[in-house]
């Protein structure tokens, strides 16, 4: 297994074609969170490594931007066929760094596929306009054309797909980018480095950079050179990379925090409402932004409910993500379980009732036991902070308004679930409801065909379906006279 990995496992950077450490020679430790042992290294960049990746990105733009859609379809197409010729090595070094099970790492390594392939081909479809014109001897065009280097920065809980998601669209629109994965979690980045230089693309087309987040940051705010932000984690650092991109007035787009809710209403089925439930709240162990964060239950199913997805809850099989039948790995670092320790602690002071699980695993380091948490209430830390961990917080409501009203109660409008089998409800609850992504009887909705974004401050911009590829292209206005018509 270590062998198969050990090909995409690179202790370097990919700057301008080329495999190499940090100036200084510092690195970084990379920590397997099941084992907490070190798995290796990569280097510690800073500003001079990223301002070098900047040039050659813009260097290589100047070509790149030249090549035709179906040239660079081709090359995209290349990346995909490998990423999944790889896909069991790659997963594996997901789990690796990163904790999640087998299973969903292997899924996660899928949808990178999947947006390079679907990115290969919106590409080819990034059409202009002809427009009537006003005045009978001048013609008028609207052209798209690549906004040029693109920064780009990951998090670590989806470290391959989300950067997937940025750069797919960006090298089929013809831009070139400069990616920072997340310190935690950098092999699976640099693993899209070694695809991508196996494809052939062009140097300096794709450039991964690891090290200092704020230095590397800096300069990819600040550099004039790049023209666009790409950013998936937290809210507050979202912000902090908005406000630096503003001094050189660089497109933003951001996929920050959440705090999804999920209704049941009593006309739902319980059985098919708890299976949605523990889909959207248990996958990656609670650690994705579009995971459930508050369950609304009505009143007249609450007890059902309760009951069903503590059953289900305590059914998850906790254990290191490479052992067969692990639904749930460990949290990403002990900052993480302080963090889902501290809400637990909360919830209890202020009237919850732990009715499963509530403690650190016996299994140790940072493996936590699947929680639910019954009758939660808005003055609870969780309804307004987002947990990111095995937590299952369960309030009850009366009245549709009401439900409605307490799940917009939130600075956040990523995801949002609900469940319902009366139509009329399902359409008043959808269009009240203040959330970019919208499940309807269904807790797993992200595809690569879906357009993927919060609303409010859970970020700007959509990755994903066709207006996922719009943020890399800027739009030109030609106004052509003197044709002697
Ligand atoms: N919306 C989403 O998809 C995600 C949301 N989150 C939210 O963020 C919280 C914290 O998770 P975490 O991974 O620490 O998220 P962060 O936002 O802290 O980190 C995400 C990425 O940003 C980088 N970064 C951090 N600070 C800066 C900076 N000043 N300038 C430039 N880059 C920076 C990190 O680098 P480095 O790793 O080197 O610190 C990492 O690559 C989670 O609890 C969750 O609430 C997290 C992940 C995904
Ligand atoms: O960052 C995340 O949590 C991901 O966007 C979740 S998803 O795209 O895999 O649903």
């Amino acid at each position: 297994m270590l062998k198969k990995t050990s090909h995409f496992m690179r202790e370097a950077n990919f700057i301008g074609g080329a495999w190499v450490e940090a100036d200084s020679g510092a690195t970084i430790e990379v920590v397997n969170p099941a084992t907490r042992q070190t798995i290796g290294t990569v280097p510690k960049c800073g500003r001079a490594e990223t301002r070098r990746a900047i040039e050659a990105a813009e260097e290589a733009f100047h070509s790149w931007k030249k090549t035709s859609a179906n040239d660079r379809a081709k090359l995209l197409r290349k990346l995909h066929d490998a990423i999944l010729d790889n896909q069991e090595a790659l997963a594996e070094l997901l789990v690796m760094e990163q904790g999640k099970p087998l299973a969903e790492a292997r899924a996660e390594v899928g949808m990178s596929a999947a947006y390079v392939l679907w990115y290969a081909e919106e590409g080819r479809r990034v059409y202009g306009d002809v427009v009537p014109s006003p005045w009978a001897d001048r013609r008028i065009l609207v052209t798209k054309e690549p906004v040029g280097v693109i920064g780009a920065i990951t998090p670590w809980n989806f470290p391959s797909s989300m950067l997937a998601r940025k750069i797919g669209p960006a090298l089929a629109a013809g831009c070139t980018a400069v990616a920072k994965p997340a310190s935690q979690t950098p092999y699976s980045g640099l693993a899209l480095g070694v695809l991508a230089e196996e494809a052939g693309f062009p140097a300096g087309v794709v450039n991964i950079v690891t090290g200092s987040a704020s230095e590397i940051g800096d300069e990819l705010t600040e550099n004039p050179l790049v023209r666009k932000i790409t950013f998936t984690g937290s809210t507050e650092v979202g912000k902090v990379l908005i406000q630096k991109s503003a001094g050189t007035v660089k497109k933003v787009s951001m996929e920050l925090g959440g705090n999804a809710p999920f209704l049941v209403f009593d006309d739902a089925g319980v059985e098919r409402a708890v299976e949605g439930a523990v889909a959207a709240k248990y996958r990656n162990s609670g650690q994705t932004c579009v995971c459930t964060n508050r369950f609304f239950v009505q009143e007249g199913i609450y007890d059902r409910f309760v009951e069903k997805l503590v059953e289900a809850t305590n059914r998850l099989k906790v254990g290191s993500g490479l052992e067969d039948g692990t639904q749930q790995g460990p949290l990403i670092d002990e900052k993480a379980v302080e963090k889902v320790e501290e809400l637990i602690a909360d919830a209890a002071e202020k009237g919850g009732k732990v009715v499963a699980g509530g403690k650190r695993h016996s299994l140790g380091g940072t493996f936590f036991e699947p929680t639910v948490i019954a009758e939660a209430s808005p003055e609870m830390r969780f309804m307004q902070e987002e947990i990111f961990g095995p937590v299952s917080p369960i309030f009850r409501f009366h009245e549709e308004e009401e439900a409605v009203k307490l799940a917009n109660d939130t600075a956040f409008g990523l995801a949002c679930y609900f469940y319902t089998a009366d139509l009329g409800r399902a359409f008043r609850v959808m269009e009240g409801l203040k959330y970019g992504l919208i499940g309807v009887n269904e807790g797993i909705i992200t595809t690569v065909e879906a357009p993927f974004g919060g609303l409010k401050e859970s970020g700007l911009g959509k990755e994903g379906g066709h207006q996922g590829i719009e943020d890399y292209l800027d739009t030109k206005y030609v106004c052509i006279g003197g044709l002697g018509l």
